[in-house]
């Protein structure tokens, strides 16, 4: 599905560095995959190029067999609302709105109506087993419940690949498991799941580990 060839990112304001260097890699549907390595080594960089949130400076990217190279900023856009979703450490939900509110809003410019916009961010709590909070503000819930809710925002249309930038980087153990339990079901349900982790708990729920060191990646 996504397939990466000698592609490399290079950081090029002042003494450029080079954050990936020729990396190899195929995402099959259905894949789970864990990125972890040292601080700096490249693995933000790495779930950003394969998201279509920064573009390499050498090398190919292949989605369903066609070259981002050749697409303009409005299609690769189009692209990653379509197929991707995203979900970061610190949750970014907005205060002041519900937790189904939020949800909607991560659908706001979509292809669906008002009517639907709730109906599948109903649907997207009720799956992260947050049906008894949907109309909570984000301040009242815990931190694995707000994880949850970003969660939600991130799968709500349905996207074919999620990607994770340490999910769980502020959260205790009890929410860590109640967050890999919803990424694990995602996955079982067929959503492919590209997650970067310190934590080597989160790290071995994955069936395919990527090491980065130094821009270098390797599967272990
Ligand atoms: N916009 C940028 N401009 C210049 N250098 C950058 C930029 N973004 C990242 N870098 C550098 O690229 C390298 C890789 O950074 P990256 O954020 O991918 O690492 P990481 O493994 O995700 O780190 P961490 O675990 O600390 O988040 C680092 O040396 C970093 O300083």
């Amino acid at each position: 599905m996504l397939v990466l060839r000698d592609v490399s990112r290079t950081y090029q304001d002042g003494q450029p560095v080079h954050a990936l260097r020729a990396t190899n890699l195929r995402v099959e549907q259905g894949d789970y995959i864990s990125i972890t390595g040292p601080s700096g080594s490249g693995k933000s960089t790495l779930l950003n190029l394969v998201g279509l949130l920064d573009v390499p400076t050498a090398g190919s990217y292949l989605i369903g067999g066609m070259e981002t190279a050749d697409c303009g900023p409005a299609t690769l856009g189009a692209i990653r609302g379509q197929l991707f979703g995203f979900v970061f450490q610190a949750f970014h939900l907005l205060p002041g709105r519900t937790a189904v509110e939020n949800v909607e809003l991560g659908m706001l410019y979509g292809p669906h109506t008002r009517r639907q916009r709730r109906s599948m961010a109903t649907e997207a709590l009720e799956r992260m087993g947050l049906s008894h909070r949907m109309h909570a503000d984000p301040r009242q819930l815990s931190g694995g419940e707000k994880q949850r809710v970003a969660i939600a925002r991130a799968v709500a249309a349905r996207p074919r690949v999620l990607f994770c930038d340490e999910p769980t980087g502020n959260l205790d153990t009890t929410n860590t498991a109640a967050v890999l339990a919803v990424l694990r079901q995602l996955n079982q349900d067929g959503l492919t799941l590209i997650v970067v982790t310190h934590d080597s708990q989160v790290a071995s729920e994955a069936r395919r580990r990527l090491r980065v060191t130094d821009g270098v990646v390797d599967e272990t």
